[in-house]
């Protein structure tokens, strides 16, 4: 997975942006930051079969499974700049169930890759579709935006929610109800 020509771009960035990488601060920056880079994007690398690993088990259990607060740091796709928060997913199953943590481990594989907020909700939701096969699934995700916090509008306090409802979710109130409240009861 390590490319070793993106030490060479972030090396020309860096230089472009003025600096010096001959300095002591900087010398081993374009191998640090490629790596950083790397490890943020491993999402691409990363296939649903292989991270799911066969932990689906049978169950008649029919009711709602929630996974709360989730946390996620992605990177927007229009800057390049992170922006993290946390994921809320639910689940009706049909004849089985997903192993826990596959659930944090998906969230994670879509954002690490370069992402609008949107599109990650959905990812997220479409491959829990997919391995589970359940009724319904739904995703609802809650993020800080580097991007507007740092420069550009320079928001602090502005939050982007986006949701997803798959199946029973999206045919039926009551079930997105449930889950809209199930997610809002917060640990004490
Ligand atoms: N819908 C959505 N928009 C995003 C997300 N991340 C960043 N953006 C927005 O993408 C837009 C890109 O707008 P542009 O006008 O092309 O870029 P820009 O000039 O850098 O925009 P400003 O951020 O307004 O300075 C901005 O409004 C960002 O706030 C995301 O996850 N979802
Ligand atoms: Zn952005």
């Amino acid at each position: 997975m390590m490319n070793p020509d993106l030490d060479h771009h972030f090396e020309q960035i860096i230089t472009g942006l003025g600096e010096d990488t001959r300095r002591g601060g900087l010398e081993k920056t374009p191998y640090r930051a490629a790596r950083a880079m790397e490890y943020l994007t491993q999402g691409y690398h990363q296939s649903l079969d292989e991270l799911v690993n066969g932990a689906m088990f049978e169950s008649d259990n029919d009711e709602m499974v929630i996974v709360r607060d989730v946390e996620f740091y992605s990177l927007c796709e229009h800057h390049v700049l992170p922006f993290f928060g946390h994921a809320q997913v639910g689940y009706i199953p049909d004849g089985r169930v997903i192993g826990l943590s596959k659930i944090a481990r998906i969230v994670d594989m879509y954002a690490r890759r370069l992402q609008i907020q949107e599109n990650l909700a959905r990812e997220v939701a479409e491959a829990i579709q997919h391995v589970t096969q359940a009724r319904g699934v739904a995703v609802q995700m809650d993020a800080q935006h580097m991007c507007m916090m740092m420069r550009g509008v320079s928001k602090q306090n502005a939050e982007m929610s986006s949701s997803v409802m798959l199946g029973t979710f999206r045919e039926s109130v009551s079930a997105r109800n449930e889950f809209l409240q199930l997610i809002r009861r917060r640990p004490a």
